[in-house]
């Protein structure tokens, strides 16, 4: 199948000007000027704007919450929401209830999605510690089910979390990274930040005394309060990989880290489907709202119309997120990576999204 998409302002997520992309069996053959290809499926986007598709790293996508009894669990994904908020990759994970909610279950919905045609992975594990896995070890998730990429989300310094220990940490971040090495993938450990007063400081202990590599641990909701998003951008200058869930706030934060020389090792993700709760200062829940997927993109164009510059913001929904990933066939448009393409109009609305080649998603303009 050959499909020939013309006249594209191309961001690979950087500005290479106006070229044609020509896509061969999902995956991009060709970045040119003036392409002509006999047989080819040919869509003319006369001067639209072509992105990466986004890759969101941190997806409730069979829902989750729960943190106020059974009426404030949040329902599962669905591929169009994926696909509405131009997401072609999504890394799906448990939260808080790990106790009706299953590995298997996020397993099959990974794979439902991978079959309506975007890519997917899952984190093996939940909040709690010991790690909820398929086959009962964290090595064995990572090296035998090809969906696991890493562990998480594993809740440190938080009300709703285990309370594990350093040594518990420890541990599960050193058979993330062997699992890792054996199975040629990231073994990362995504860990939830809460607000508790020791933030990420088991991961600085970890990368300051044990032999493991910084960047196997991939904390989120680093936008949590200034004082840990500080915490955060030092460990990002320590060579880790921060995540931000992305909010109303997270402009100023993108700012700071672009002024910090750090957006390089920043992504951004929208916990979707995952549970919103606010607790009051004795931890009774005061309210619990839904994350949606849409403010993924939103928040680009958000930093945007704050004069951020566009291609550094979009580097954290796709390149970044691939790097520390280790999803070599994402997250940039240049040749032999996946056919992962959003296309965007003069506004930066998603007007088409195509995900291994397939058109997915059209917005009659
Ligand atoms: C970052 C904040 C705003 C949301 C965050 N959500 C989750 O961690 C997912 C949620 N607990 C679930 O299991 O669905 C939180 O609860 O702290
Ligand atoms: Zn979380
Ligand atoms: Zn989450």
């Amino acid at each position: 199948m050959l499909t020939l998409l013309k006249n594209l302002k191309v961001f690979t997520p950087y500005y290479i000007g106006k070229k044609d992309i020509l896509i061969a069996n999902g995956k991009i053959e060709l970045i040119e000027e003036n392409l002509v290809v006999p047989f080819s499926k040919v869509l003319d986007l006369n001067g639209k704007i072509a992105v990466p598709g986004f890759i969101d790293a941190h997806v409730h996508i069979i829902g989750g919450g729960g943190e106020g009894g059974f009426q404030t669990r949040t329902p599962e994904i669905t591929i169009e929401e994926l696909v509405d908020s131009g997401i072609t990759t999504v890394i799906g994970c448990l939260g808080t209830d790990d106790v009706t909610r299953s590995m298997e279950d996020l397993y099959a919905k990974s794979k439902q999605l991978e079959e309506l045609g975007i890519t997917s992975f899952i984190y093996t594990g939940s909040y709690s510690v010991p790690v909820k896995t398929i086959t009962g070890d964290i090595k064995k998730d990572l090296v035998l089910i090809d969906k696991v990429i890493g562990v998480g989300e594993i809740a440190i310094s938080d009300h709703r979390s285990s309370q594990p220990t350093l040594e518990e940490i420890k541990r599960i971040v050193a058979q993330a990274r062997v699992g890792g090495l054996i199975s040629n993938k990231a073994g990362v450990v995504n860990f939830h930040v809460g607000n508790g007063k020791n933030g990420i400081d088991y991961l600085f202990e970890i990368a300051e005394n044990t032999e493991i590599p910084i960047y196997h641990m991939y904390p989120t909701h680093v936008g949590r309060s200034k004082e840990l998003f500080h915490r955060a951008i030092e460990f990002a200058k320590k060579g880790g990989f921060i995540d931000l869930t992305a909010s109303e706030s997270v402009v100023d934060y993108l700012e700071i880290a672009i002024n910090e020389g750090v957006i390089d090792n920043l992504t951004m993700t929208s916990d979707g489907h995952g549970s919103l709760p606010k607790f009051d200062e004795n931890g009774r829940l005061i309210k619990l709202d839904v994350a949606s997927t849409t403010v993924l993109f939103e928040s680009v164009k958000k930093a945007v119309e704050r004069d951020l510059n566009f291609e550094e913001v979009l580097k954290t929904i796709t390149i970044n997120p691939a790097k520390v990933l280790k999803l070599k066939s994402k997250g940039r448009i240049e040749k032999e990576t996946d056919g992962d393409i959003v296309v965007l109009d003069g506004n930066l609305n998603i007007e088409k999204v195509i995900a291994r080649g397939k058109l997915l998603k059209e917005v009659q303009s």
